[in-house]
This record gives C-alpha cells, structure tokens and sequence, in this order.
C-alpha cells in the first residue's frame, strides 16, 4: 500500500500544463480564463500547489496581460528558449524576451524538441544555462524511448541526459532547477508508466543530483512525471515519495480535467 503524502510534501508540488502547439492566442486567453474560474471556484490554495502553463510563444503576452489584469496566481513560461542570448538566430526565442514577459519557467529538452529537432545534449545544457542566465527557471526534461525502456537500461539512460544537462551549474542553480522525467513511449499514448515506475525514476535522479550537488541541495530541485496523467491518476502518482509534480500534455487542453489533476490533494489517499 502507497504511504500518503497528504500534507507532508517536502517540496511545493507544482502541476504544469504543457499547451504544445495547440492553442491560438485567443483560444489560449479563454482556456486561461476558465483555469483560474473553476481553480477559483474550487477555493484553490495556490500556496499549497503551484500552477503553470506553458502556451506557445505566440500566446504569452495575451497570457501576461490577462494574469496581470486579474491578479491570477497562476504562472506561465515558453516551451523552449535559444541558448544564445540575442542576433542572428532566425525562429529562436531569447530568455531574455522570456524574462520581459513574465516568464517564471522554460521547458527545455521535451522529447518532442530532442527528437523532431535533434536537439543534442550540449545544446540543451547552453540552453539551461541561457535560462539561468536570464532569470527563468529551467524545466529540464529528461526521459526514455520505448526500446531503451524494454532493454532495461532506462535509468542509466535518463541519469546520462540528467548530468549532461545540469553540467556546469553552480550548487544555487541545481536548487531552483525542475526536473521532469517523460518516458517518450508514456507520452500521448495513454499508457502511463506506474506510480513505482515514476518513484524509480525520480529517486534515481535524486540521488544522482546528490552525488553531483551534495545532498543539501539536492532536496530542493522539484522532481516531475509526465506522460499521459489525467485526472484519475495524478493522485496515485504523487502519492510517491519523490514525486514533487506533473507535467501534463493534452489533458491540460481541458480545464475541468486539469484543474482536477491541480486538485490531487481531495483523491489522496489518507492512511
Ligand atoms: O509531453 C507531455 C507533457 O510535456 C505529456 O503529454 P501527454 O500528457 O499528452 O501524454
């Protein structure tokens, strides 16, 4: 029997709603505005879980405006950032656009940008870098495909994107860093790896933040899952010790389903 959590996280659970490329600017304003109603009218405690979004980048400044004009606790970031800070890049976003426009976070790593652009490991290290240097938080993803998972080898793998992404950051960076790990083959599938499949996974990375940061710091980087959560199993997972959050795909296109999933706490199970 899972122990509960309830009310004895270590770290601020955070749930995050990862839009991809879903979502026009005005259809993002109205998912936004429906968020912050149903949260509102649920009485959430933003104090006890924080909320993010990530829209397209095309959405953000309709996303600050309308976080700003109704005072919303809700907190948004890009999907992605250059690792360069200004120039010649054409396509690229700087973190330091993302820092004007309120960003609080970057996803940097998703799957989706590991594998449809190639992105490299170096270059999601210099990117993690870019967002520490322009004050936005990293949302480094990490995570395995399919057949590294059936060849057993799923924890060496992902701990090797982990060091290559976090080399080089100081002890305070490691701290405020997120961490989420998305099996590639969890992700839009509807197959969720279980709650012990994410607990393995986040108390690995924990321990290999330990032995690069010391374990001082190493308690404070939030750990996410994410992969096909919805409602009805995001209390399951972050019942799991080392879970600290979700990371969700396309049930965040539903307001209802995903203040749900920001509401884990009224399915937890009480022991
Ligand atoms: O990739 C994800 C979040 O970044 C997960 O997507 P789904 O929740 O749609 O599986």
């Amino acid at each position: 029997m899972t122990t509960s959590t309830n009310g004895a996280f270590d770290r601020k659970p955070f749930i995050a709603g990862n839009w991809k490329m879903n979502m026009d600017h005005v259809q993002g304003i109205t998912l936004l505005q429906k968020l912050a109603w149903t949260l509102s009218d649920a009485k959430h405690d933003y104090n006890r879980v924080e909320v993010a979004v990530f829209p397209p980048f095309t959405d953000l400044r309709g996303v600050q405006t309308l976080v700003q004009g109704d005072d919303l606790h809700i907190a948004y970031g890009g999907q992605d950032l250059s690792p360069f800070d200004s120039g010649a890049y054409t396509g690229d976003i700087s973190g330091q656009f993302l820092n004007k426009l309120g960003c609080a976070y970057v996803l940097v790593g998703h799957s989706e940008r590991r594998t449809i652009h190639n992105e490299s490991d170096d270059v999601l290290n210099a990117k993690v870098k870019a967002a520490f240097k322009h004050g936005v938080t990293p949302v480094l993803c990490v995570g395995e495909g399919l057949e590294v998972r059936q060849a057993g080898t799923h924890v060496d793998h992902t701990l090797q994107q982990l060091r290559a992404g976090v080399a080089g950051l100081a002890n305070e960076q490691a701290a405020e860093l997120v961490v989420a790990y998305e099996p590639v083959w969890a992700i839009g599938t509807g197959e969720v790896a279980g709650p012990e499949d994410a607990q393995e996974m986040c108390a690995a990375i924990r321990a290999e933040l330990e032995s690069l940061f010391g374990a001082e710091t190493a308690g404070k980087p939030r750990l996410l899952y994410g992969g096909s959560v919805k409602a009805n199993n995001a209390a399951a997972i972050l019942q799991e010790r080392d879970v600290d959050g979700l990371l969700v795909g396309g049930a965040s296109l539903d307001p209802a389903e995903f203040a749900n999933i920001v509401r884990f706490e009224s399915h937890l199970v009480t022991d």
